[in-house]
């Protein structure tokens, strides 16, 4: 009877490492190495199911695509390691002020995919500042001060013109794309003309029209 039980506990105790061992792997393939968000694959899939329920149950949802401005010129000042650095800093400044149903995935370099279930897009540039003035306090490893780097952000909500998920994303990189050539360190939310007047120290610009 002692043998068997003894039988009983190794062979829950092997199958509980073996599932602990298979979430370890899965949590590994949806993270993001350097700043532990989640990776272009986990934050894809996410958009996916928040896209079908939103469309679903014709739930607002806000996507935003962020890129970190002059990031060339981040590793050029302050090395590799330094640009790092600023990349975690935005992963914690967004642990700071998201909600929990928010998710902000590494797209790719120093670009991000935003996922706002139940948000609409005149939302937006509160979410905008509050990650703005967050990402500035943020310190940065190994740089002395504030690190001073801005971000630029383009965000769309879900509508008729948005049949897909690609359509939405691609509404959001054009925007991101104005944030940029409108001068960075702002957000661009609407369909008009890219506003060309320079930011204020301290003040980003939205755009929305
Ligand atoms: N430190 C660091 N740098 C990276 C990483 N991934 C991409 N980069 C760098 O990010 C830089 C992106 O530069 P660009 O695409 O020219 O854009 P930018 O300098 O940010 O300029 P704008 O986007 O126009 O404001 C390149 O120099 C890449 O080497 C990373 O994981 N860590």
């Amino acid at each position: 009877m002692a043998a068997l039980v003894v039988l009983l506990l190794a062979a829950a105790s092997w199958a509980w490492a073996g599932i602990s061992r298979r979430r370890a792997l899965s949590d590994l393939a949806l993270r993001d190495d350097l700043t532990g968000q989640p990776n272009r694959r986990a934050v894809t899939r996410y958009a996916m199911a928040q896209f079908a329920q939103a469309q679903k149950q014709g739930t607002p949802l806000t996507l935003a695509l962020i890129d970190i401005d002059h990031f060339k010129r981040v590793n050029d000042l302050r090395g590799h390691a330094g640009g790092d650095a600023v990349l975690r800093a935005l992963a914690a400044a967004s642990q700071a002020v998201l909600r929990t149903e928010d998710m902000l995935g590494r797209w790719g370099g120093e670009e991000w995919l935003l996922v706002l279930p139940r948000l609409q897009v005149d939302e937006l540039p509160a979410v905008f500042a509050r990650l703005r003035k967050q990402f500035a306090l943020t310190p940065a490893e190994g740089i002395e001060g504030p690190h001073g780097v801005s971000f630029s952000m383009g965000g769309a909500e879900v509508g008729r013109d948005t049949p897909t998920l690609d359509a939405l994303i691609a509404v959001c990189d054009a925007r991101l794309y104005r944030a940029k050539t409108g001068g960075r360190d702002r957000l661009c939310h609407g369909d008009g003309a890219a506003d060309d007047s320079a930011p204020t120290a301290g003040t980003a610009t939205v755009v929305t029209d």
